[in-house]
Order: C-alpha cells, then sequence, then structure tokens
C-alpha cells in the first residue's frame, strides 16, 4: 500500500531539470518531522514549506499496489504528456520500492526523486535528487544533484562538496528570510563557482 499526498502535472520548479513538464506524486509522510507545526520546532528539518500530512490532497489516496499507483501517474500526465515523474514527499524513499520502480518503467516513464537522503536511493531510479539535512546521518552520499537549502546552522556546503554528485545547487531557504538567504547563496556561489544557484521557479510562477 502506498500513502500520497497529492499528483499533479506542473513544471519541474528546481535544479538542472528546472523547466520540465513533469508529474509530481507526493508520498505522505516523513522521517524527519511528523508534519504538524506544533511538533516543527524540535523537529530534525524546521524548514519544511510541504504539507506532506495524510492523502486528501488533489490526486492524492491510498493506492494498493505499485501498478495502480503507476495506472494514476499515467492518468495524471494525460496521453500526450511528458513521461517524467517526480517522486517526492514527504520523504518518498519511506514508500518507493522495485515494484513501483518497474511498474512506471514499464509505462515509459523516466523517474526523477527528491530525497533527503537518510535512505539509500536504488540505481534503478533515472535521476537522484539528494537534499541533505544539518544534523543528519546521511546515507545517499551519491547522485545525479545535490540540492542544498541555504544557509543551514551546522551544514556547511564544504562538508558535503566533495561527495560524488554530477551536480551542486544551493537552494535559498524560503522562509521569513527568503531575501536574506537569497542574496547569500548568490555570494557563495561567487565565491564558490563548483555551486550553482537554484530557484524555486514554480513559487515565482505561482504554479504548483
Ligand atoms: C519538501 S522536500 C521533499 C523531498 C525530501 N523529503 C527532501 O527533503 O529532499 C522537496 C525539496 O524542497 C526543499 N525544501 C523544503 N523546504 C524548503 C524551504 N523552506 N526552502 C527551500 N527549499 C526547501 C527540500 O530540501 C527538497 O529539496
Ligand atoms: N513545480 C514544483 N517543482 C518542484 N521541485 C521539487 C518540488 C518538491 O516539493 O519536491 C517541487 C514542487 O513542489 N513543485
Ligand atoms: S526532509 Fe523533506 S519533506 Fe521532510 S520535513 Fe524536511 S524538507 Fe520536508
Ligand atoms: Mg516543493
Amino acid at each position: 500500500m502506498y500513502a500520497v499526498k497529492e499528483m499533479f502535472y506542473t513544471l519541474q520548479g528546481e535544479g538542472t531539470h528546472t523547466g520540465r513538464a513533469a508529474v509530481f506524486c507526493r508520498f505522505a509522510g516523513c522521517n524527519l518531522w511528523s508534519g504538524r507545526e506544533q511538533d516543527r520546532a524540535k523537529a530534525d528539518c524546521q524548514f519544511c514549506d510541504t504539507d506532506f500530512v495524510g492523502v486528501d490532497g488533489e490526486g492524492g489516496g491510498k493506492f494498493a499496489t505499485a501498478d495502480a499507483l503507476a495506472d494514476a501517474c499515467a492518468q495524471v500526465a494525460g496521453p500526450s504528456a511528458a513521461r517524467l515523474v517526480v517522486l517526492t514527499g514527504g520523504e518518498p524513499m519511506l514508500q518507493v520500492d522495485e515494484a513501483l520502480i518497474d511498474a512506471l518503467h514499464a509505462r515509459g516513464f523516466e523517474i526523477a526523486i527528491e530525497t533527503n537522503g537518510t535512505l539509500p536511493v536504488p540505481r534503478a531510479i533515472d535521476w537522484i535528487c539528494v537534499s541533505p539535512k544539518a544534523g543528519t546521518d546521511l546515507r545517499q552520499r551519491s547522485g545525479d544533484e545535490l540540492k542544498l537549502v541555504y544557509p543551514q546552522a551546522g551544514l556547511d556546503p564544504e562538508a558535503v562538496a566533495e561527495l560524488a554528485f554530477t551536480h551542486r545547487y544551493l537552494q535559498p531557504m524560503d522562509g521569513p528570510d527568503a531575501k536574506a538567504n537569497t542574496e547569500r547563496a548568490v555570494a557563495y556561489c561567487k565565491a564558490h563557482p563548483g555551486w550553482r544557484l537554484s530557484l524555486q521557479t514554480h513559487k515565482l510562477l505561482g504554479i504548483p
């Protein structure tokens, strides 16, 4: 059984594939925060911008089998739509398994994942984006893109710069200090050109 908060068709807003049409499948639940506001201050990840609690969002629900969930992803995309699916959450690696990967591939999907890296990701996934969180145990230490939310107290970019990722991004932390965080991220990228800036362009556009 898979618990999905919401599923929607939009443009990837972040990272290398910014601007690419994709189905987003947002799994319910995370191992670094309950998702309840009253728990945020004591959570392992305190800056989350996402509601991943429950299965009540648009296109969300409980899916009994991998085939049922993959069929739903195909339906959200529509017949002529892009065959890219982004598995996110919450923390998708709490639920993603080989059966789902196979079922999505069988329907012609290229599979990308957005993960906090605390759980290993199967290499059968086509695009692995890891976004490490300060103070957590990073187990997925390689992949296609490293997307560090910046700044994070206790997690300097230098500490993860040598990990085996093809692309490295700083993504300004959204929230009350978004403007200052963006300025700091710009300055860091200028001083350390191995890092590029990732903006959350869907927020700028006002799309999901
Ligand atoms: C909501 S998370 C879900 C996937 C996974 N749990 C993770 O953290 O990577 C999706 C992406 O949004 C980023 N993100 C979450 N809150 C953010 C914020 N306040 N500002 C900028 N990026 C944020 C995460 O770091 C991650 O790259
Ligand atoms: N458009 C859009 N792009 C995204 N890239 C990563 C997202 C996420 O929440 O994982 C996200 C999202 O929520 N919307
Ligand atoms: S790990 Fe990801 S989903 Fe979980 S609380 Fe942090 S940003 Fe949100
Ligand atoms: Mg998001």
